[in-house]
């Protein structure tokens, strides 16, 4: 299956690149009050893939990276990861919501950074890296040690280890962020705009970190950004999200190059 598989429901289906679909929303509806943030959202992305979500101001893609956190609940539909209900479990034949247990272990395949970093401000980097594995995951302190040595070296930060976060700059401060979610393992890793709090000159280095990953591991990557080149550097498809739906998807030379809609040509105009 080539990159450009549609996405969107309007193109029909979307099997997996390699065979398995890792996310899957179905006819998912988020409201806030009146507003309709996402409206019968139907898409898919395949094990392995690199997808960025981009859009205007308020159409709904931090919301979905949420709703994959289960930081919020959908109103209406359903959400797969790893061909488990996410929203939903399955008792006797029955879908019902799902149990804080039956999420939490669904969860564990997902990781997420955020735009304000978010560690732990009392303890050290290492242990930043170490205390999920440790207390989420059971692993030993050595074996969850020496993987947060290798993740520090991956993400260019191995002698800052005896730090504390307020010790770093912002961009270091989020390579540690990127360490600590992929010390879990996660079958995926969400992006929410993970440069937008940073000092323009700190950006170029966390992007390169993520272009790294995104070349040397076959993590899933669902990717929220402005950062217009490292989008098209990094993505196999590009899904266009306005008032809550996928307006166009496709590989970034057709997003960014070719796009169907003169809405995302106008959204492109103004970001580019
Ligand atoms: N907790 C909330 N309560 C009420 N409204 C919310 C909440 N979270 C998001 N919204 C609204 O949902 C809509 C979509 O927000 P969302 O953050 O998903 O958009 P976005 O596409 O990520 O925008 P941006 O690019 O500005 O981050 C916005 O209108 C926002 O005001």
């Amino acid at each position: 299956m080539s990159a450009d598989t549609p996405l969107t429901k309007d193109s029909g289906a979307n099997p997996a690149v390699d065979g398995s679909e890792l996310i899957r929303f179905d006819k998912v509806t988020k409201r806030f009050g009146a507003n309709v943030v996402l409206d019968d959202l139907d898409f898919s992305v395949a094990s392995g893939k690199h997808v960025t979500l981009i859009g205007p101001s308020g159409s709904g893609k931090t919301t979905i990276l949420r709703l994959l956190m289960t930081l919020l609940k959908p109103d209406e539909g359903t959400i797969k990861v790893g061909g488990e209900y996410l929203t939903h479990e399955e008792k006797n034949g029955k879908l019902v919501p799902a149990g804080e247990k039956h999420v939490r272990e669904v969860r564990k395949n997902i990781g997420m950074v955020f735009q304000q970093f978010n560690l732990f401000p009392n303890m050290k980097v290492l242990r930043n890296i170490t205390e999920a594995p440790v207390t989420v995951l059971g692993m030993s302190k050595d074996a969850a040690e020496e993987r947060a040595r290798e993740l520090l070296d991956q993400v260019g930060l191995l002698e800052h280890l005896d730090k504390y976060p307020g010790q770093l700059s912002g961009g270091q401060q989020q390579r540690v962020a990127i360490a600590r979610a992929l010390a879990m393992r996660p079958q995926v890793l969400l992006l929410d705009e993970v440069t937008s709090a940073l000092d323009p000159e700190l950006v170029a280095g966390v992007l390169d970190v993520l272009r790294d990953i995104a070349r040397s591991t076959d993590i899933t990557m669902l990717c929220v950004t402005h950062e217009m080149s490292f989008a098209r550097d990094i993505s196999d498809q590009v899904l266009m999200f306005d008032s809550g739906r996928v307006l166009e998807s496709g590989p970034p030379e057709k997003i960014f190059g070719d796009p169907e809609h003169d809405r995302t040509r106008e959204f492109l105009g103004a970001v580019l």
